[in-house]
């Protein structure tokens, strides 16, 4: 066990960069696996380990990673040389050219996939997620906040005649329903309504997927994370048999039925569909920018030229129906966590919610009489993605972005420092360390949106602002997460006031936990109806 553990623990030693030593059995993932560090610390620490270097090294249990610090490398790392860094790390789970047996979701989904069947399956949805097809989806989403604010309203006079004087509520929760049927109607083709409905069999479906309380999961998370050889030989699924089949069959009788109806819905189901008979491309206009300050918002990352390849592969139904999946992987914590935070920065400074209310305000009554809010409208408010890119930089839920070495790369830093990273190298990027270091973002622990108004935003230097990643490998899914993001805020804003409460934990605290990602004591407060 000594021998297996250590094995590797000389790896840096003839690279000229620093490296952290190392201790059995651990490495350098002791402090987060005995959870005395939250993953935020985690990947600070690593971060910060060597300040001055552009890159150095240290051991994930047994594994040596290279930890990326200076943004000119991330730049050459993740955009110019990619090729050489194509994948995400190993978990074990992921579909490659040589196991066509797999069939797990979670393995053929986007964020899994390797090599040139990656290439192949961005290019194939990236179509689904630019501008245009965002603008369709919109009001599909801008339902799921009206729906959330009557929800709200109801519980708020309730509370009030109760003798309260506003509704108090553990925000997570709330948002995890709000993402839960956003991702039933925008993936799923499925209208829910977690609120009325709290127990419907799709949450109940998405909390056990993505349950962080349950041992089993918790344990099949690390061995993924620490010991993915060992995950893939026993060919360990992440969802149970129960998940796996309730997510398939959902999808499989929507694509029929709405295939023997005839029936249009603009949704993902639908963009699937046309996947599948290949007739899903990228159109005239795609590309055209939303004509206002912050476009679709300054976080947007921009689509390579990875996703506008032709290619001719097939998929199959598995294929297919696991992207839809990685709507609740990819984008239900991320979306519930982020909304959260911002929520709870908006509460705790009581002049930047003033402000952002006025604006929304003013959108509002610049509508004409009955008319709904607008994608265009809603891309208009300049102080609203301010405050959501600020809040991606305080609260980087992805925390840390990986890459694996897919062939050997020489690294030459142009001042004498020259080694080779070898092929299957693990590299870290964390985007927590870019986004606290104080000189990219002075006094980085205060909530300020202003780093983001017109002027400081064409200083920030690339390649330190990461919340959704950077190059070809970027998060598919930034316009949908910000336009979500941005609806729910409106709606409640417009029509709620946000206050701290006893239990609202003033400054908020992540949990230590290895697994994870929660805050002490959840994230507390109280809506006063605007109206009341
Ligand atoms: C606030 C919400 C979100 C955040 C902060 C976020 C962040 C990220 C980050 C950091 C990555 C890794 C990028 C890289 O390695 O360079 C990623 C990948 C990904 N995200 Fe998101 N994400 C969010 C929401 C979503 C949503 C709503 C979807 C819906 C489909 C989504 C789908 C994906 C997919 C499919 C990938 C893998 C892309 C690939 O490997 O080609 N994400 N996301």
């Amino acid at each position: 066990a000594y021998r297996y553990c250590t094995k590797h623990y000389f790896y840096f030693a003839d690279k000229p960069i620093p490296f952290m030593k190392p201790s059995f059995p651990f490495g350098n993932a002791g402090p987060i696996l005995m959870k005395k560090v939250s993953l935020f610390d985690h990947f600070q620490n690593l971060y910060n380990a060597f300040p001055n270097s552009r890159i150095h090294g240290m051991f994930n249990m047994r594994q040596p990673a290279y930890i990326v610090r200076d943004p000119e490398l991330v730049k050459q790392i993740t955009v110019k040389d990619f090729d050489y860094f194509v994948d995400h790390m190993t978990t074990g789970l992921e579909q490659t050219e040589d196991n066509h047996s797999n069939h797990l979701l979670l393995g053929n989904s986007l964020v899994s996939l390797r090599g040139q069947k990656w290439r192949d399956m961005r290019a194939t949805l990236s179509p689904a997620f630019t501008g245009s097809k965002m603008r369709l989806m919109f009001t599909l989403i801008a339902e799921c906040g009206q729906t959330m604010v009557e929800y709200f309203r109801a519980e708020e006079r309730k509370a009030r005649a109760a003798g309260g004087t506003g509704y108090q509520l553990e925000l997570k929760d709330v948002m995890t329903r709000f993402a839960n049927d956003v991702i039933g109607t925008a993936a799923f083709g499925i209208k829910v309504d977690s609120f009325r409905d709290p127990k419907n069999q799709f949450i109940s479906m998405a909390r056990s997927v993505t349950n962080q309380e349950s041992l089993l999961k918790a344990i099949k998370m690390l061995g993924y994370t620490f010991v993915p050889k060992l995950m893939m030989r026993l060919n360990i699924d992440f969802l149970t048999p129960e998940e796996d089949r309730f997510f398939r069959s959902t999808i499989l009788e929507t694509m029929r039925t709405r295939e023997e109806k005839g029936i249009f819905r603009p949704d993902m189901i639908e963009l699937l569909m046309q996947a599948k008979k290949g007739s899903l491309k990228h159109q005239q206009g795609d590309e055209q920018r939303i004509d206002s300050e912050t476009g679709e918002g300054f976080a947007t990352v921009e689509e390579s030229h990875v996703g506008r390849r032709a290619h001719d592969r097939v998929w199959s139904d598995t294929e297919l129906i696991a992207q839809a999946f990685i709507f609740f992987f990819a984008g239900f914590e991320t979306i519930s966590w982020t909304l959260s935070f911002a929520l709870y920065e908006l509460t705790v400074h009581e002049e930047i919610q003033a402000r952002l209310y006025e604006e929304i305000r003013d959108t509002e009554q610049s509508l004409e009489e009955g008319q709904a809010l607008t994608y265009e409208k809603l891309q208009s408010m300049p102080y609203l993605d301010m405050v959501v890119s600020e809040t991606l930089r305080l609260w980087p839920i992805a925390t840390v972005l990986n890459r694996e070495c897919v062939r050997d790369y020489q690294y030459d830093d142009g001042q004498g420092v020259r080694f080779t990273i070898e092929k299957g190298a693990l590299l870290f990027i964390p985007i927590v360390g870019m986004h606290f270091n104080p000189k990219y973002y002075p006094e980085p622990e205060r909530f300020d949106p202003e780093r983001f108004n017109q002027e400081n935003r064409k200083n920030i230097q690339q390649g330190t602002y990461l919340p959704f990643g950077a190059g070809p490998r970027n998060c598919i899914g930034s316009r949908f997460a910000l336009m979500e993001a941005k609806v729910a805020l409106y709606y409640l804003l417009l029509n709620f006031r946000l206050l701290p409460c006893a239990k609202t934990q003033i400054p908020l605290k992540l949990k230590k936990s290895s697994t994870q990602f929660a805050t002490e004591q959840g994230i507390w407060l109280e809506f006063q109806s605007r109206s009341s």
